[in-house]
This record gives structure tokens, sequence and C-alpha cells, in this order.
């Protein structure tokens, strides 16, 4: 994996997405070799999806040809609910770019049995954007979620519904209870998935998704198994890091961009 470390959540976020308008461009997306993307809602995805909208409107990226996949829904709240993960989507980023909409997927109670199919169709995803939530869940696959899990229905824990409560006036009652989710196996099935977390929030997350064990517990774990893993987190989530982790990270990033001091011995 590539922990990718910035000072602030702006710079992290800024990161990102120039990453992903780098990987949109370079892999030249047609009509019948579109890009496939997968997204995430929630609080650390909305700076990043600000500076995609940005790049856009300076034409240095364009999303005709990006096919996306979200990676989850709330069941219970209509789709037209401002807080449904499709509101929040098409106000963030859907609706301020050249998206067509046909190539726009969320999963939902009638399409989630053959949402895995769906993708599999456009050839997989190939780059998947993920958050993570304090307790170490990605998407909706809460502790103890099978890792080899594909899209379905899953209970939210109570953890996650106190937490998504901001977005509810703070209202526990008025969040939804379960949700629609992809499983652990389909964000791993992705060519390549980037995380980002950041706040002090997110450092036991962060913790367990860098040095801990893999574990059905921490479902993040999952993707040290994966070939092709980016980490970036602002300074304030690696707190629960080692200096030494956090020192080896930082290094072997300088490094590979040219900036990096001779390597101290460890
Ligand atoms: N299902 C979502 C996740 O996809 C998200 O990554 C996580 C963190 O959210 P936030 O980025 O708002 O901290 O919480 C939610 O429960």
């Amino acid at each position: 994996m590539r922990l990718i470390i910035r000072e602030t959540k702006k710079q992290t976020s800024q990161w990102v997405a120039e990453y992903i308008v780098h990987r949109i461009n370079e892999f030249r997306p047609t009509k019948d070799r579109p890009f496939v993307l997968g997204l995430p809602t929630g609080s650390s995805p909305e700076q990043v999806y600000a500076n995609l909208v940005d790049f856009y409107r300076n034409g240095k990226v364009s999303f005709k040809h990006v096919v996306t996949f979200n990676m989850d829904e709330y069941v219970g709240i209509p789709t037209s609910h401002p807080q449904s993960y499709h509101s929040f989507m098409f106000k963030h980023l859907f609706q301020h770019v050249d998206i067509p909409p046909n190539q726009i997927h969320l999963p939902s109670l009638e399409n989630y049995s053959e949402y895995d199919n769906m993708i599999a169709k456009y050839g997989g995803i190939e780059l998947f954007l993920c958050g993570v939530g304090s307790d170490g869940h990605i998407a909706f696959n809460e502790p103890g979620s099978s890792l080899a899990s594909k899209t379905r229905v899953k209970t939210l824990t109570n953890d996650t519904i106190v937490a998504n409560a901001r977005f509810f006036d703070g209202n526990i009652d008025a969040v939804p209870k379960s949700a629609v989710t992809v499983g652990v196996k389909t964000v791993m099935d992705a060519r390549e998935v980037i995380l980002i977390a950041d706040g002090r929030g997110k450092a036991e997350a962060v913790r367990q998704a860098v040095e801990g064990n893999i574990s059905h517990v921490w479902t993040v774990t999952a993707l040290q198994m994966h070939p092709k893993f980016i980490m970036a987190v602002d300074e304030v989530a690696t707190e629960e890091l080692r200096v030494k982790t956090v020192k080896y990270f930082k290094d072997i990033e300088g490094a590979s961009a040219g900036l990096g001091k001779p390597r101290p011995k460890l």
C-alpha cells in the first residue's frame, strides 16, 4: 500500500482529486471503453468532489466517458430525500459535470442482487474511491461483515447511526437503520482503491488499516491484501500510528517523488 500524508484535509483532498483526474486522462476513456469509477459519499470526499468540479470547469477533465458506481445507499428513505446518497452525489458532483445520467449507478433494493454483475459487464471498476467509518467500516460493511461479501442489504450498527445522525439534525430516530452496500469483495475486485480519511476521529481506523491485523472487525483491513491500494490522510488522522510507520511512509513517498533526503536507517 501507499500512504499519502498531507498536513490538512484540503491538501489531502487536492492530492486525491488530482490523482483521479490523472488516472481518468491517462486511461483515455472512450464510449466503448469507459473509465469505471467507484464512489463514496460522506464528509470525507466532499472536498474531493468540489475539486473535481473545478477541474471539470477548467477543462482539465471530462466525465463524458466515465461510468460511476456508488458504494452504498440508505434503505427506507426516497432517493429524493436530501440526505439520500443519491441526492448527495447530484448535489456535490453529478449535476455539475458532463456525466450522462445513464452512466450513473447507485445500489438500491431493486438492483442490489445484480449490482456486481452490472459492474462486471463494464469490465470491473478501474478505481474505487472510498471513505472509512471511525469503526473501520468501508461502504456499510460494518464490523463482522464477511470480507468475501458482495452487494447486499446490511443493518447499520448503533455507532454508525449515531455518527450519521449529524446529517439528520442530530435526530437518531431519523437515521435509516439499514442500507444497501457493495461488499468488501466488490471493493477488493476494483483494479485500484484509494481511500481518503481525515480528522482525529479516523485515527484508530487508520491505525488498524495500516498496522492492524486483517480482520472482519475492521473491514478496512481487508485492503492490506489489495495489490494497488492508496490511503490518503491528513496529519491528525495519523496520530495513532507509530512514529516509525509515519516516517517510513513519508520517506518512501518523498524519495519516489524525487524530493527525499537519503533514507535514514530505521
Ligand atoms: N457508509 C458511509 C461510508 O461510505 C463512509 O465512508 C463513512 C464515513 O463517513 P464520513 O466520510 O462522513 O466520515 O460513513 C458512512 O457510514
